[in-house]
């Protein structure tokens, strides 16, 4: 595949960055590869295993001259980290990031944005429970969706330039407004991953009593809670500070359905269980005969068709 882009900074070089880097270097996307990490420990690791073409020891250093940088840092992070390297930024660069919100992302990273860049948020729904620089592979983000979140105004070339990266890397892209992201994300990722920190917290607290029957005989669906619950603790606080509004609604309509649920079992309401679990098993199986049990979710759409 042709190059995308001739310089690219990777700012932040955990899972996502790793990732970009082995998917960018797999189909010769981009020239010359620089990345930055904030620990020297990670900046030592990079150039032992090879990340990045060249590792540098400050921000300013990695983004200079870059025709694309790519924030791939906490959310919580990503005002300040912007706000670091803003002053090397190229003028005509492309800056986006991979958060997973994204309102918050663009309200902390846009005051600090030089006249002449282009600011594309972005988004990869693909990921794993692990981090740091040697968690990355290239084939992360093959067949999975990366939501582009263009602000009004940007040029569509620069919009169709990251389209085309993020394709190389092969992702499926779609663009999405900021507040519809942030909805949709805390109903199929946000949320979920809560419940799962939750249950694992739950079982633990059990443990005590039962000694380690929790772990012993766990089924498949506590044991993919226990690797969601095994996700990075600063990233999944910043998701949740930094999503807050929609976190909020989602999980307060869960609790009003959960707490009917548990007064239908309280009560001995088998039909109330039974057309609640009719509903869901259906719901699952029009996905299924919808051809939409794939990693790529189309968010509703063929349903509006
Ligand atoms: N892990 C996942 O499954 C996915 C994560 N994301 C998003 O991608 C971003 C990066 O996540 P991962 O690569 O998974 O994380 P990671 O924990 O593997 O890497 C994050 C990197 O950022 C660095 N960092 C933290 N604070 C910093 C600061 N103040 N200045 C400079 N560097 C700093 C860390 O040292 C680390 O190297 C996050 O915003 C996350 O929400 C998006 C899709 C999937
Ligand atoms: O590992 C899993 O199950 C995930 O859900 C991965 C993931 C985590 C965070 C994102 O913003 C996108 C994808």
């Amino acid at each position: 595949m042709a190059q995308v882009y001739e310089r690219v900074a990777l700012i932040g070089l955990g899972l996502i960055a790793s990732s970009m880097f082995w998917a960018m270097k797999r189909s010769g996307l981009a020239g010359e590869i620089t990345g930055y990490a904030r620990s020297a420990e990670t900046r030592d690791t990079a150039r032992e295993i090879g990340l990045c073409d060249r590792v540098c020891d400050t921000m300013a250093e990695a983004v200079e001259g870059a025709d694309l940088v790519v924030l791939c840092v906490p959310v919580g992070v990503m005002g300040a980290v912007a706000a670091e390297l803003a002053p090397a930024l190229k003028t005509g660069c492309t800056l986006t990031d991979v958060g997973s919100v994204k309102a918050d992302v663009i309200a902390q990273v846009s005051p600090h944005l030089p006249e002449g860049v282009h600011f594309i948020p972005g988004h990869p729904l693909a990921g794993t429970e692990h981090s740091g620089p040697r968690s990355g592979f290239a084939e992360l983000f093959d067949n999975r969706w990366c939501l582009l979140v263009p602000v009004e105004g940007t040029a569509p070339e620069a919009v169709a330039q990251l389209r085309s990266l993020w394709e190389g890397m092969g992702a499926n892209v779609e663009e999405m407004d900021a507040e519809h992201h942030d909805l949709v994300l805390a109903v199929t990722s946000h949320t979920p991953h809560l419940i799962a920190y939750t249950m694992v917290g739950v079982a633990d607290d059990l443990r005590r009593v039962t000694d380690s029957e929790v772990v012993k005989y766990s089924a498949a669906g506590f044991r993919d809670f226990t690797r969601i619950a095994a996700s990075d603790p600063t990233m999944w606080r910043d998701v949740f500070l930094s999503n807050k509004d929609a976190t909020l609604e989602i999980l307060g309509r869960f609790t009003e359905e959960l707490f009917a649920l548990q007064r239908a079992i309280r009560r001995g309401d088998g039909d109330h269980l039974h057309a609640y679990f009719t509903r869901t098993r259906a719901i699952r199986r029009g996905i299924i005969e919808a051809g939409q049990d794939t990693a790529a979710p189309d968010f509703g759409r063929s349903a509006k068709k």
